[in-house]
């Protein structure tokens, strides 16, 4: 049952939270002379806001008060930063349903993973507030009985973040956890698709302490701001969730200034599925790494390979679970896949299929737009695939499962490598060698083995290759906002 049943912009219990006002030094700003940027449902491009189209003056004074901010921010002591982490973790937790509400209105995914998305990254900022009191530094025995070397850990200073449209809530919790934690101030501009998420964390930050100017919300043209993040001296890192063109263009665009970089960037995850493998739990990790936020996460299983011996029996429990999905509006229940962001993913989307069937491809479960209209597409199970289609090359970010078969273990890891990315792999196999041997052999910064979902603040996620660089999450996750200062003591 597909539903195209429509509702207005949704009731929360406090609608505070849904303001259409950017964030700025403490200060709530609307827009200048009449300069906004729409925002829309996707799921019947109905207008939801209009938000301040800022210039890169405003963008400027963000900056001045991120760095003013930023000094007494960092002079507090850890655990203070960590009780003001702890209450914006709790706020969030506690106005979760209305959190998920506003991103899904804005981004479309349905309403429980909305809420996933919003409880798991939250936890982001429980954890890093922890971390914030285990930044520890060395003593180190000197060169001389009359040395000692010390190491300290201070935080960057200002942080410019860059976030995208398929995780509107968390990918901004994923952030400015370890950066306050670390006593930096964060600057952030969301994707223009979805910023009322983050006007709604701004919101719960400000109830929480987070004192003015250490974490400001600005929304506007792209370019401009990412050129003053890039170019501002004020500035110290650039953290960025995006794809792999932008992230290379920031690299560029920072390198004048030496600005420290964290990027997550695009993917194209091989699932491996063994001879040896649990068949029913290698669909549900199939389903859950493929058709989570309708194929739109950096994690996806882009290439699903499989061994000849089980490639009829896995195919046809797949095709069982597809055929299950729902297509409707997010807040309505029953629905687990929503609309693509815009026209953009639709056509990637028929432009994979297309290219894989003329290439010899066979569609064995949808492979066209839904019935539904607008940006819904059918969630797609393609056979026949080979290594030179675009789909096996690019990654799809839409709701595609192509499955490719091989023979054995070589062959299947020299296909899973042959990509420029490496970000997240799977395989599922339980022979303990195999284990082994397929997890130091796969290129990706993050390898699930019999499981589909990867993310969770304790582990570090990243990726290797064009996946970008630095890790989020785990203690390795704070490393990325601090710096070490070598301290040599001598005389003594
Ligand atoms: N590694 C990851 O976690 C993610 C990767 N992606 C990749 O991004 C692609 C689609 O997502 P999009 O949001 O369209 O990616 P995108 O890279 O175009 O946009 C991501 C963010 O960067 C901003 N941006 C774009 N150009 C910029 C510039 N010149 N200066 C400053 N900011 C700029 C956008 O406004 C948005 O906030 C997909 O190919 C996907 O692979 C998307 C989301 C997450
Ligand atoms: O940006 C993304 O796609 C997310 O990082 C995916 S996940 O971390 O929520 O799995």
């Amino acid at each position: 049952m597909d539903d195209r049943s429509t509702q207005p912009v949704p009731a929360l219990k406090d609608r505070s939270l849904l303001t259409d006002k950017a964030y700025v030094a403490g200060r709530w700003l609307g827009a200048v002379d009449d300069r906004t940027i729409t925002v829309t449902d996707p799921f019947d491009g109905s207008v939801i806001a209009r938000v301040p189209d800022l210039g890169v003056e405003v963008v400027r004074q963000a900056i001045d008060a991120a760095a003013l901010a930023q000094a007494e921010w960092a002079r507090r002591s850890a655990k203070e930063r960590a009780a003001v982490l702890r209450r914006w973790y709790e706020l969030i937790v506690e106005n979760a349903e209305d959190l998920a509400q506003i991103l899904t209105a804005e981004q479309g995914k349905p309403l429980g993973e909305a809420k996933g998305e919003i409880l798991s990254n939250a936890a982001y900022l429980e954890w890093f507030g922890e971390e914030a009191k285990r930044i520890d530094g060395d003593i180190i025995p000197g060169p001389n009985r009359n040395q000692r070397i010390m190491v300290l850990k201070q935080p960057v200073g200002v942080c410019a973040a860059i976030t995208p449209w398929n995780f509107p809530n968390g990918m901004i919790t994923r952030k400015a956890g370890p950066a306050l934690a670390a006593g930096c101030s964060m600057i952030l501009k969301p994707a223009a698709q979805t910023p009322l998420s983050a006007f709604a964390l701004a919101v719960l930050a400000e109830r929480a302490g987070v004192p003015a100017g250490v974490f400001s919300v600005i929304t506007g043209e792209a370019r401009p701001i990412g050129m003053e993040f890039c170019h501002n001296p004020k500035v110290a890192k650039i953290t960025f969730t995006g794809s792999t063109g932008v992230g290379r263009w920031l690299m560029k665009e920072a390198a004048d200034g030496i600005k420290r970089l964290s990027l997550e960037l695009g993917g194209n995850a091989p699932f491996i599925v063994f001879d040896d493998a649990d068949i029913d739990a290698a669909v549900e990790g199939a389903m859950i790494s493929k058709f989570r936020n309708a194929g739109q996460t950096c994690v996806c299983a882009n290439r699903i390979y499989v061994q000849e011996t089980v490639a009829e029996a896995f195919t046809a429990r797949l095709l069982e679970k597809v055929s299950a999905i729902t297509l409707g509006r997010g807040t309505q229940a029953g629905v687990s896949q929503g609309p693509l962001i815009d026209d953009r993913a639709v056509a990637k989307m028929e432009e994979h299929v297309s290219d894989a069937l003329a290439k010899g491809g066979r569609i064995l479960a949808g492979g066209k737009r839904s019935a539904l209209g607008g940006t819904f597409f059918e969630p797609t199970v393609m056979s026949g695939i080979t290594q030179d289609m675009k789909v096996a090359k690019e990654e799809t970010f839409a709701p595609l499962a192509p499955i490719i078969t091989f023979r054995d273990e070589d062959e299947v890891i020299a296909m899973a490598n042959d990509s420029e990315f490496g970000l997240a792999s799977y395989f599922y196999a339980r022979d303990l060698g195999r284990v082994w041997r397929v997890a130091e052999a796969l290129e990706a910064g993050m390898v699930g083995v019999n499981t589909g979902m990867l993310a969770n603040e304790m582990a570090p996620f990243g990726g290797v290759k064009q996946s970008g660089m630095g890790r989020e999450g785990s203690s390795y996750g704070i490393e990325g906002f601090l710096e070490l200062k070598y301290v040599a003591v001598a005389g003594i």
